[in-house]
């Protein structure tokens, strides 16, 4: 299981110097897609410059032109590509393909605003993506929705992918998540929201190791 730290309310400089403070516990640092939106993949470019050792997602939640968007984010320096569940299965298919061209990189699909989860699952683990993640956005956080059910329900039905979960994680709710043992757990505010970031990402990093 690993530990992502996702970076959505910052720029540059401030999640450099974040991402300083908890490199040694975190596995993936995502660079958020409020951050593209304003920094362009530049941030992604930084940051993978600063932190070579670090895998780095981009969280471009793309919707179309899967494989040209998965060129420019693999250019830039990301390991890893956020697709969006809901865009065609071509534009998926099209991401898949070009993560292999471009040697390795990874296609990260999340569920966001999926209806029918069971089957749309099913769908894309089919379609060889190597993550598929649970995700509560933060509209829906506010309504008092977490994400931890959806992970039980695709967890029953994905076989190939790997599974992740995002959607205000927090230390307290983190032994819940680990239960349900995903590979990957997505951290934003969980730790940039607290004030000693690195004790924090550290008992998160244990309790993941215990998991
Ligand atoms: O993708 C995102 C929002 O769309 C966030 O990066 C993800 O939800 C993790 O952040 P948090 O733990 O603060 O919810």
């Amino acid at each position: 299981m690993e530990l992502q730290l996702a970076l959505d309310l910052v720029d540059i400089p401030q999640g450099i110097a974040l991402v300083k403070e908890v490199e040694s516990y975190i596995d993936i640092v995502e660079i958020g897609t409020p951050i593209v939106i304003n920094e362009g993949l530049h941030a992604v470019k930084a940051m993978k410059e600063a932190f070579p050792n670090l895998k780095v997602l981009a969280d471009l939640k793309v919707m179309d032109a899967g494989g040209y968007e998965v060129l420019k984010a693999s250019e830039a320096g990301a390991d890893i590509v956020t697709i969006l569940a809901v865009a065609e299965d071509a534009t998926i298919k099209g991401a898949v393909e070009e993560a292999k061209k471009q040697g390795g990189k990874k296609i990260l699909v999340d569920m966001i605003g999926v209806k029918n989860l069971e089957q749309r699952a099913k769908e894309i683990d089919a379609l060889g993506v190597d993550y598929i993640c649970v995700h509560t956005g933060y509209d829906l956080q506010a309504e008092g929705q977490s994400p931890f059910e959806a992970l039980q329900t695709v967890k029953k039905v994905v076989k190939n992918s790997k599974t992740a979960v995002a959607g205000g994680i927090k230390l307290s709710t983190l032994a819940e998540v680990v239960k349900a043992q995903p590979d990957l757990v997505i951290v934003g505010g969980g730790i940039t929201g607290e004030d000693d970031k690195k004790a924090v990402a550290s008992q998160m990093q244990q309790l993941i190791k215990q998991g």
